[in-house]
């Protein structure tokens, strides 16, 4: 085993990590002082970067424990969600880059396999952990070089059906895993569900589970046979209590409620564990989020998710979002609370989203119609096909990236029995910060070839407000609107909405030669190109789809039959709208040697290493690409004076 060195107990502790090995040669005294630099370090590193703090706070003591006693990377530590991995990130050879957290070409904001031999499974989206370390443990029992592996996985995790078909199996299996429950009380917003009501509970049975824990630990220490005995023992006494938990009936054994901030008492157990433990292990650990920084505890949401701050006071550097125009999601919820106040029927369903989603606000107007199902969004969807059957108006408001979870209760419960869900898309196009794994890149693709589906994109705020009232009042089958994260455009709210007619586009500018056909917000972005292209004597005709399916079939008919070049123009991927139209032309025999299409979409690679910085321009989505596009087709020089016009750069 390569020696690390040893650490002085002079200097910061953490200073002189460079290797997650030297943590299991530290004293309990020592762990608890590295505990508290760890956590100084964190707040000071993200208060200039932004990210998620409290949930990375609520696990400075349960990742140096976990990895003073278990040997990483050998040893397989998977976290959950993985945005509170960011103090595993500074313990594993990352605390230099930490700065470039969440930036272009930098750390991610979660676990990644591709940064560090240190995450041997990605993360963004909820429960998976169990699911892949089950995996690894199956390996490993068939032969390959892995050692234990911990699963870490929080209260508002553990409400995913995901989890529990991961525990289901693993119970069964009886194979050797440990999976650290981290029970913060909290989501995003407080947890919610029977499981978390469950989990509180054993946290007030406190002496149970005391007497429990040290039989359990008595029994490792006796031969098998009185073992054995003892065990049946506790079993019974367990049965004729009444008590015991789901995990305990579901083939783990459980050790807890531990506290999760107790730095020797964690390592103590955990190496019990390691040493005596066999078969599933749930440790149910009980933590604080934002453990350690005023500010975070103090706030609701325990700064699950923060820009940069002032170290001191917390307070968030940028002004409020209040200075900006309202967002997608603002103008969205508010649109609803309109809606319902006029119709009864209509109800609204986040899955663990309240606040993001916009059915926070919704919800403190309709507190009865209002229904936060955790992180369930499979169940979300099929619980709203039943409202839905039962003829009531749901809204299921689920961000684009983490309704793709849900994709076979659309087609099956949704489409196929056309049922009139509306579905409120959030976080449509690329994200920003959250990366690769939160872009809102395929609903487009994955719902407008199913049947029945309607689909629709506002091109700003004022088109989805007409769009929440469409969507009420349409029953006709499935019907879905996305918008993407952030401010609107600012354009004026209408006071009267306007029902839109079904698959009917428009058209915003009269032009000739080339046509833009947009859907969503890009079409501010075609109408700047066409101004800059009309430097060049270029008039293009700008229409907003408004409708990806059913497609606008005369509007697309009549421009390629009226002009030289079409460009279709979306924030999604291959597959959308744009495949849609080419699909039309080719089957109404229109795409001919007169006639230049193209389709801009989000291009693959732009996709998978989304960024901040890799917003729209390096998307190509914004005008100057778009421009660029045009003159390009027209075979139109490049020269320098165009492009310095133009400002076009690639
Ligand atoms: C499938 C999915 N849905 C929603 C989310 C958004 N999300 C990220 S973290 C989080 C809450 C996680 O709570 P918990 O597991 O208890 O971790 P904590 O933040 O409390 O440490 C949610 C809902 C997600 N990442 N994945
Ligand atoms: C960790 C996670 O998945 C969520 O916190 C997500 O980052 C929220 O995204 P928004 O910031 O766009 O609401
Ligand atoms: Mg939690």
């Amino acid at each position: 085993m390569q020696m690390t060195k040893p650490v002085q107990s002079s200097t910061p502790l953490l200073d002189q990590v460079d290797d997650p090995k030297q943590l299991r040669r530290m004293s309990d005294a020592q762990l608890c002082q590295l505990s508290k630099e760890l956590r100084a370090d964190t707040i000071s590193s993200v208060s200039r970067t932004g990210g998620h703090l409290g949930s990375t706070l609520g696990v400075i003591e349960l990742t140096v424990a976990i990895h003073a006693v278990f040997d990483t990377p050998r040893d397989k530590l998977i976290w959950d969600v993985g945005h509170q991995a960011y103090a595993h990130k500074i313990l594993t050879g990352r605390r230099a880059r930490m700065a470039t957290l969440r930036k272009e070409d930098g750390l991610s904001g979660f676990t990644k396999r591709s940064e560090s031999e240190y995450d041997p499974f990605g993360a963004a989206h909820s429960s998976t952990s169990i699911s892949a370390g089950l995996g690894f443990a199956v390996a490993r029992d068939m032969g390959a070089d892995i050692g234990d592996v911990v699963c870490v996985i929080g209260d508002g995790a553990m409400s995913a059906g995901m989890a529990y078909e991961a525990i289901n199996n693993a119970g069964a299996l009886g194979k050797r895993l440990f999976v650290v429950l981290n029970d913060n009380e909290m989501s995003i917003s407080p947890s919610v569900g029977a499981a978390s009501s469950h989990f509180a509970n054993l946290c007030r049975t406190l002496p149970v589970v005391e007497i429990d824990r040290f039989l359990k630990r008595g029994a490792k220490l006796l031969p098998d046979p009185l073992r054995i005995g003892m065990e049946r023992t506790q079993r019974a006494m367990k049965e004729l209590a009444g008590s015991g938990n789901i995990f305990d009936h579901l083939g783990f054994q459980y050790y807890g409620p531990v506290d999760g901030h107790d730095v020797p008492d964690l390592v103590a157990l955990l190496r019990a564990l390691k040493t005596h433990g066999e078969g599933p292990i749930l440790i149910h650990a009980v933590t604080r989020k934002g453990a350690g920084y005023d500010p975070a505890e103090q706030s609701n949401d325990k700064f699950h998710g923060v820009g940069t701050f002032n170290l001191v006071t917390g307070a968030p550097d940028k002004p409020s979002a209040k200075a900006s125009p309202p967002s997608y999601t603002k103008v969205f919820g508010d649109s609803l609370i309109k809606e319902a106040a006029q119709d009864p029927s209509v109800v609204g369903i986040t899955a663990a989203m309240a606040s993001g989603t916009g059915i926070a606000a919704f919800a403190k107007a309709f507190p009865d119609r209002a229904y936060d199902v955790g992180i369930a969004e499979q169940h979300a969807v099929t619980f709203a096909a039943g409202l839905a059957a039962g003829g009531m108006r749901p809204f299921c408001a689920i961000y684009s990236t983490f309704l793709q979870r849900a994709y076979d209760q659309i087609v099956h419960d949704v489409a196929l029995q056309d049922l009139p869900v509306r579905f409120a898309i959030d976080r449509a196009g690329l994200v920003g910060a959250d990366g690769p794994t939160h872009a809102g890149a395929y609903d487009l693709a994955y719902l407008s070839n199913l049947p029945r589906f309607t689909v629709m994109a506002p091109a700003d705020e004022a088109e989805l407000v007409h769009m929440v009232a469409t969507a009420r009042a349409y029953d006709h089958g499935p019907i879905a609107f996305r918008y993407p994260r952030g401010a609107g455009t600012g354009v004026e709210l209408p006071e009267k909405t306007v029902e839109l007619d079904i698959g009917k586009g428009r058209i915003v500018r009269d032009g000739r030669t080339v046509a833009l056909l947009t859907l969503g917000p890009r079409l501010s972005e075609a109408l700047a190109a066409a101004d800059m292209l009309n430097a060049r004597g270029i008039f293009p005709t700008i229409a907003d789809a408004r409708f990806a399916k059913p497609l606008d079939t005369e509007l697309v008919e009549r421009l390629a039959r009226s002009h030289d070049l079409l460009i279709c123009v979306e924030e999604g991927a291959v597959g959308g709208f744009g495949s849609h139209v080419l699909h039309h032309l080719a089957d109404a025999d229109l795409i001919n040697s007169g006639l230049q299409i193209r389709s801009l979409t989000l291009p693959d690679e732009n996709i998978a290493q989304a960024s901040p910085e890799a917003m729209y321009a390096k998307a190509r989505l914004d005008a100057n690409s778009i421009a660029k596009v045009v003159l390009r087709c027209l075979s139109i020089d490049q020269g320098e004076g165009v492009e310095k016009s133009l400002k076009v750069t690639f």
